[in-house]
């Protein structure tokens, strides 16, 4: 486990798990999807967590983004232990705290680009003018910003998955989960969307764990971290000494 100790100033342990356990099924059905993991993910960092399939990655997702519930274990995020709330509070900690992009942006196809990311804000109780600000800031982060009324339909994969990035970075997440957010898409939109996600951890000093596959992400990657059978197997920041990866 990477010691608070050896962080920078600047890194603070957003997410700390201790023996976080979960299993799925029962006798000869029985599967561990997550055995044992103690780690610590920092503000301001984007990690890499990559294992094969079925290694545990989503479920790792789930437990620390408040989606499922691990066996065993514990879950500090930002200071409090997630799991120990009620599912109301857990619900309260997503919406305000986390932020999550998938493989397929899941875009509302009736929906310009700008109202995408203005609408689920007027839902957490934004204004329509505050919400209209913020998707237009998020639009010009992701380059954009020419692109207010286009439609899903009549926009590329990359540009659709800048979008998805705009919509889950405009509410500012202080933890954020991303599952294979480059997996459909060429090699030049794939790095440009690990760039986007690399400069967002560093300008809103956000956490950021990426679930995948695709080995092109690790040049933009901080720490990477390899899982499998549900077991950390290791860690670039264990790998060499802490300095060395600043
Ligand atoms: N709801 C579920 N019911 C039963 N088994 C499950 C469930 N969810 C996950 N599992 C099992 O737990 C293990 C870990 O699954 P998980 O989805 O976390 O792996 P993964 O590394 O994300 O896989 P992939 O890369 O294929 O998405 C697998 O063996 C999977 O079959």
């Amino acid at each position: 486990m990477t010691s608070l100790a050896k962080q920078s100033p600047t890194t603070v342990a957003a997410i700390q798990t201790c023996g976080l356990g979960k299993v799925f099924g029962e006798g000869r059905q029985r599967v561990i999807a997550l055995d044992d993991v103690s780690i610590e993910l920092c503000s301001g960092q984007m990690t890499l967590l990559m294992g094969p399939s079925g290694s545990g990655k989503s479920s790792m997702i789930a437990a620390l983004g408040g989606l499922q519930a691990p066996d065993t274990g514990q879950v500090i995020a930002l200071g409090e232990d997630l799991w120990s709330r009620s599912s109301r509070k857990i619900t309260r900690f997503r919406r305000d705290h986390c932020g999550f992009v998938f493989q397929s942006g899941g875009l509302f196809p009736a929906l310009g680009a700008r109202d995408q990311i203005a609408l689920p804000l007027t839902f957490l109780g934004w204004s329509a003018a505050e919400a209209k600000r913020a998707a237009c800031e998020a639009l010009d982060w992701v380059g954009l910003a020419d692109r207010q009324d286009s439609r899903p339909s009549e926009m590329s994969g990359g540009q659709n998955q800048r979008i998805a990035i705009a919509r889950m970075l405009a509410k500012k997440p202080t933890l954020i989960f991303c599952d294979e957010p480059t997996s459909a898409l060429d090699g030049k939109n794939g790095a440009n969307i690990a760039e986007l996600l690399k400069q967002a951890a560093a300008r809103h000093n956000a956490m950021i764990l990426c679930v995948t596959h695709d080995e092109r992400l690790v040049p933009h990657a901080d720490r990477i971290l390899h899982i499998e059978d549900g077991r950390i197997t290791s860690d670039s920041e264990e790998d060499k000494p802490y300095a060395a990866n600043r």
